[in-house]
């Protein structure tokens, strides 16, 4: 399958690259990190959690992030959602966009988000359908993918069972957790191939992690395939909480730096994302985890 001509980018860093972050991160400092996002090109932001303080201390302040943001005009802000109440929170915070987020792996599921595969579709089946009569669109993650913390390997079946009831259930794309960032090229395409047997590729995302620095690899092997969204975090920013030693998404300066180079379009500016991932670092004292970003700054 030839490469897509235009990939479209879905930053995670406020959420995914902050929800690990141990000291309090002032929203203003959120607020700008999502704005100067937006002025960078980015087109699809995932702004914040609307998950239980107890569980993610540090995304607490979702209601004042998802209020407090200057909306661009032709960006989306996204929220995730994992139950009625955290739906109900974001709706009432004007959010259009939101995400379930279930797992492939049971022993992930319940330390996640408490409760079993099987549960967590029963509770999503009535986020969704309270999302869509309030017509806002409902995103799927599927974590553990490619590996699980506490269960290894995972079946690429299994996989596309839990992608299957998620897309079957509305959910209008499905992105694709290597959460422990394991994966490798041959592992991500066969897991792809079982997965977009029930779902059309146009509908998939690639949510990869770079724990084993093979985030990039598995990207470019999957694009091969005719993957045409890829989420990713400023600077490399994040990990999971529930997954220890996980390191943060492929770093959205890296990814788009290989797709400029593959002359896949994506309307973004790489200087001022690079600009974003060296403010943010230092903003809250983090290593810039981007290979280019790191080497756009030192020019
Ligand atoms: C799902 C729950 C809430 C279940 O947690 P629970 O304890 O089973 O829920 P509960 O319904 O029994 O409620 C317990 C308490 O939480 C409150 N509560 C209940 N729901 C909410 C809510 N929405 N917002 C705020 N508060 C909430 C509820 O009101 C109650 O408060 P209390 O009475 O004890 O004071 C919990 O497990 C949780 O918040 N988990 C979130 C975990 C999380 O955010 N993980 C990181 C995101 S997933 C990820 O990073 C992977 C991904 C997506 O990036 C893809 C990849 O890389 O693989």
């Amino acid at each position: 399958m030839p490469f897509p001509k235009s990939v479209r980018l879905v930053e995670v860093a406020p959420r995914d690259g902050l929800q690990n972050e141990p000291e309090p991160i002032d929203t203003v400092t959120k607020l700008e990190l999502i704005d100067r996002l937006g002025a960078a090109g980015i087109r699809y932001i995932e702004a914040a959690s609307f998950v239980s303080p107890k569980w993610v201390p540090q995304m607490a302040d979702h209601r004042d992030v998802m209020t407090g943001l200057t909306r661009r005009e032709g960006v989306t802000y996204a929220a995730l959602t994992p139950n009625l109440k955290g739906l109900e929170a974001a709706l009432a915070c004007g959010v259009e966009e939101v995400a379930v987020f279930g797992a492939a792996s049971e022993t992930f599921s319940h330390k996640n988000i408490n409760c079993s595969i099987a549960e967590s579709l029963e509770r999503f089946a009535p986020v969704l359908e309270r999302a869509q009569s309030a017509g806002v669109r409902v995103r799927g993650y599927v974590s553990c993918v490619l590996g699980c913390p506490y269960e290894g390997e995972i079946a690429p079946t299994k996989v596309a069972e839990v992608s299957k009831a998620l897309y079957e259930m509305g959910c209008y794309e499905v992105s694709l957790g290597d959460t422990i960032g394991v994966g490798t090229p041959f592992a991500a395409k066969r897991m792809l191939e079982a997965v977009s047997r029930n779902i059309p590729m146009d509908k998939l995302a690639a949510h990869f992690h770079d724990t084993y620095g093979q985030a990039l690899a598995n990207l470019y092997a999957v694009l091969e395939e005719g993957i045409a969204v890829i989420d990713s975090s400023v600077a490399g920013l994040g990990g999971c909480p529930y997954a220890k030693g996980a390191s943060g998404n492929v770093a959205s300066e890296d990814i788009v730096y290989l797709l400029n180079g593959l002359g896949i379009e994506t309307g973004i500016d790489l200087n001022r994302l690079a600009d974003t991932g060296t403010w943010i670092t230092q903003a809250i004292g983090r290593p810039n985890r981007s290979k280019v970003g790191v080497a756009l700054a030192a020019k």
